[in-house]
């Protein structure tokens, strides 16, 4: 496996590498949900790539930037041992040279004007522009991201359309704990007592999902009902939203739906979202 540090080493392995190029963007801290999308790359690749970097310009001021889990010697070797071909794991100094306050950036209209993106100003900005960087120096055939951040998704494939980019988006199921609780680096910040009541998230979700599939759509009652089971978990809700399948304004008669709900409990704001299916009568 190559280690590669710098755009320039990136330029050289990439002249070399043949096939479908596939590239798997993280902030680090691997776990079984990355592990999916490696492997789900490794399956529908020749060359993968993994990048790893904890992009200042998505978080915003007071957020855990600095806190952040990094463990690069504990993620390369198990992305060696998953048989990737390479990792890019740049300095801030490389991807910003300029310094991030003056960086170019991408924004996406739309589908950032909800969710995460009214609750966290300027995030969708930053993984735009960071996800822009990482296509035009990789240039991958495809690249593969977690369904578990599905506004993410909707951003960049609408921004791969909108830019014609021309890289194919894969989206993966969200890899879950045995107890639902949706796999996080986020999750270490959990205490004890935390991490006994973090499930009541997905359960949420999933209540929500079945009340759908039974036919309910007083979506407003819905979405009170969700907040008020978080609220009584011990969560400070940011958001209990029922959706269109593309994150669209939902309509009655629509027969897909997504869920999604951010929420904090203790430090942790954690992310979840649920897709609703509703079987045809
Ligand atoms: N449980 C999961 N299942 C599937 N994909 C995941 C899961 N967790 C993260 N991913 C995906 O891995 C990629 C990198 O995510 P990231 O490094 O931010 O990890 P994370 O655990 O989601 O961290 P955070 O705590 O910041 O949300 C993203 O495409 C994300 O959607
Ligand atoms: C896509 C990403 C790697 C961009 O920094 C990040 O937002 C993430 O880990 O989901
Ligand atoms: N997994 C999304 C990255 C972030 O929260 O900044």
């Amino acid at each position: 496996m190559h280690l590669l540090t710098t755009a320039d080493a990136l330029a050289v392995w990439r002249g070399t590498a043949t096939g479908v190029l596939g590239l798997v963007p993280t902030m680090g801290n691997l776990h079984a949900g990355h592990m999916a999308l490696v492997e789900r790359a490794l399956a529908q690749c020749d060359r993968v790539v993994v990048s790893i970097f904890v992009n200042p310009l998505q978080f915003a001021p007071g957020e855990d930037l600095d806190s952040y889990p990094r463990t690069f010697d504990a993620d390369r070797a198990a992305l060696e041992a998953a048989g990737v071909h390479a990792v890019f794991a740049p300095s801030v100094e490389q991807m910003y040279p300029h310094g991030g306050a003056s960086a170019t950036t991408v924004h996406v209209s739309g589908v950032t004007d909800m969710l995460c993106g009214t609750r966290r100003p300027g995030h969708f900005q930053g993984v735009a522009t960071i996800v822009t960087k990482l296509f035009n120096l990789v240039r991958p055939d495809c690249a593969f991201f977690g369904e578990k951040d599905f506004q993410q998704l909707m951003v960049i494939r609408r921004m791969v359309e909108d830019l014609c980019m021309g890289v194919e988006i894969v989206g993966v199921p969200t890899v879950r704990e045995d107890d639902g609780l949706a796999r996080s680096s986020r999750n270490q910040y959990l205490g004890a007592d935390e991490r006994r009541r973090a499930p009541m998230l997905a359960a949420a979700l999933e209540h929500c999902r079945e009340r759908l599939e039974a036919g309910a759509r007083d979506f407003h009652a819905l979405e009170a009902d969700g907040w008020a089971r978080l609220v009584e978990a011990g969560f400070e809700p940011d958001y209990f939203e029922i959706r269109g399948p593309e994150l669209q304004a939902p309509q009655t008669d629509m027969r897909q739906f997504r869920v999604l709900s951010a929420a904090f409990i203790g430090r942790a704001r954690l992310l979840d979202n649920v897709a609703v299916s509703v079987p045809a009568t």
